[in-house]
């Protein structure tokens, strides 16, 4: 599953992208109710004053992560549709937290919004606790970058401008989520033996993806790309179209298609397809799905052909339409 938080200093627009994301129906997690239920468990008044205490009681006792953490199972419970967004990050830690427990389907997007925006929309907002200064809201900045709200801003995997609109930011918003709901990705995996020339190995991966981002621990390479065509294109060259159709339409499991590729003959170019390899371990290559049927996918990379030649081509904009 997919998890998004949005970033940003007080007033960016963090909530209303959360909504925005909810009329998308995509389920929202929103960390101050892991505060507002435990103040309530505590049979305290809600208000923002024990709103505040509690949260920063719970950062002290169970460290700067610690709303993070608890939301963890709701995450997982709301991702079984594949994406949630989480409202509310504040802090370094907590995106860490995400990080570690979400790895990179954890896609924190910044929203970037001039100050002076952000303190129009204070006075036009009027809520009690909002700023009623410039120098208050300077203020406040400065306290959000104390709780590490800077570097988790320039941790960002992107970043969505709000200084328009609300329709000019609704849709960026959208554009943005809906190229996350509806996208591939490829993960790659495989041994590199002591024996092996690693920088061969990395070569062979990049031959198939070449925006392959490739780590190498413990013997085991692992790489995620996002780029399919040049597989798609080598696929054609080779003039292995039924023979891809057929291997990924028998490895169809839920939404992930996985392939396992002969090592030796990718380090020039070449697809093979293999069972288990006994001697040298085999690329294993799973196209995990968002949002796309996987026959879709398939029917991209590997249409079906009449006399050696696709019966019908798919648009890559029709992959993702
Ligand atoms: N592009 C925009 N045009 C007009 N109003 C906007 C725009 N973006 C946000 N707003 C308004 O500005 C206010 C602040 O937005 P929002 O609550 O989403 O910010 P936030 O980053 O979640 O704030 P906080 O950190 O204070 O919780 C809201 O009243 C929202 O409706």
């Amino acid at each position: 599953m997919k998890l998004i938080a949005f970033i940003g200093y007080p007033l960016s627009g963090k909530s209303t992208a959360g909504k925005i994301a909810e009329s998308l129906g995509i389920p929202v997690v929103i960390m101050g109710d892991i505060v507002r239920e435990e103040v309530r468990k505590r049979g305290l008044e809600l208000n923002d004053e024990n709103a505040g205490k509690i949260a920063n009681e719970l950062r002290e006792k169970e460290g700067m992560d610690a709303i993070a953490r608890r939301c963890i199972p709701r995450i997982r419970e709301k991702g079984k549709k594949g994406i949630v967004v989480v409202d509310g990050i504040r802090g370094v830690a907590e995106v860490e937290r995400f990080k570690k427990e979400f790895g990179d389907d954890f896609i924190l997007i910044a929203i970037e919004s001039d100050i002076k925006n952000r303190f129009d929309r204070a006075l036009r907002r009027k809520r009690d606790d909002d700023v009623k200064s410039i120098d208050e809201l300077k203020e406040r900045d400065r306290r959000e970058e104390s709780w590490g709200m800077k570097e988790a801003f320039d941790m960002a995997d992107l970043t969505i401008e709000n200084n328009s609109d609300f329709e000019t930011f609704r849709s960026k918003v959208e554009a943005v989520l809906k190229s996350i709901l509806k996208s591939i990705d490829v993960i790659i995996e495989t041994r590199v033996y002591p024996t092996e020339d690693e920088e061969k190995v990395v070569k062979a991966i990049k031959n198939f993806f070449p925006d392959a981002e490739i780590s190498i621990e413990d013997d085991v390479l692992r790489a995620r790309a996002k780029n399919i065509n040049h597989f798609r294109e080598l696929l054609r060259m080779q003039k292995i179209l039924d023979t891809a159709r057929n291997e990924m339409l028998k490895s169809v499991s839920g939404n992930e298609i996985t392939i396992l590729l002969n090592k030796q003959t990718a380090t020039v170019s070449r697809i093979n397809f293999v069972e288990e390899d006994a001697i040298l371990s085999p690329i294993k290559i799973t196209f995990r799905l968002y949002g796309i049927q996987p026959e879709r996918l398939i029917d991209y990379l590997a249409p079906e052909t009449r006399d050696g030649r696709p019966v019908k081509e798919l648009k890559e904009s029709e992959l993702f339409e």
